[in-house]
């Protein structure tokens, strides 16, 4: 798929409750979290745009930051995914959040390729260990207005707006990709163990 048709979201909201501070900012291995997101985007889309609250993120080198639209302000992914599809306009938007540092521009791509041929679909995502991560993947501009729909009934689930989509389901197992790729950290303990990996 031409780079040009697709912009790269990284969604850096939320209130980190379970982690205690901002995830985002959070180092390994000298870098901030969210700069592992950024390097497996940045090869295959258009432009990165990060959606969050932290003014600390404005610092970071050529990237666009914004806040989520006012109306759905910290209403959760959904939130950051709708204020991005407004303000740019392109057919598709690759979805990755701040938390995910083992994540690589080569599953970027693989999932991308998987478009190839099925272009009728409205979202890519993967399935790891038999769940499915809404947090990682491709959507269509046409799933707009089905977000819309949603955040306005005051519906946050990811998962319930991929059931109004057209999906097509990824096995990573079937891609032979570590299961390891998709690690998020959430909590002070999965962050303990990335840094014993
Ligand atoms: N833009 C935006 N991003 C969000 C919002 N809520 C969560 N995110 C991002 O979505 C991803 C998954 O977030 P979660 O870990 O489920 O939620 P969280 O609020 O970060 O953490 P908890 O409070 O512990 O649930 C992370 O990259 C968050 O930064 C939101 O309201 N707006």
């Amino acid at each position: 798929m031409n780079k040009e048709s697709v912009t790269g979201i990284i969604l850096a909201g939320g209130r980190s409750r379970r982690f205690g501070e901002p995830k985002a900012l959070v180092t390994w291995r000298g870098e901030s979290l969210i700069t592992y997101s950024i390097r497996a985007l940045q090869p295959f889309v258009k432009d990165v745009t990060i959606v969050s609250h932290l003014p600390e993120l404005h610092q970071l080198k050529d990237m666009r930051v914004i806040e989520d639209k006012e109306l759905y302000k910290g209403q959760g992914p959904l939130a950051g995914i709708l204020t991005v599809m407004e303000k740019i306009n392109t057919c598709w938007y690759f979805v990755l959040p701040c938390d995910v540092p083992l994540i690589s521009s080569r599953i970027v791509l693989m999932l991308l390729q998987q478009l190839q041929g099925k272009e009728t679909h409205e979202v890519v995502v993967p399935y790891v260990n038999g769940r499915v991560q809404p947090l990682i993947g491709l959507y269509h501009h046409r799933v707009k207005e089905k977000i819309e729909c949603q955040l306005k009934g005051n519906k946050k689930s990811m998962m319930e707006l991929l059931e109004q989509c057209k999906v097509l389901y990824v096995s990573v197992q079937a891609l032979s990709i570590e299961e390891t790729s998709f690690i998020n950290i959430n909590t002070k303990k999965d962050y303990t163990h990335l840094l014993e990996l």
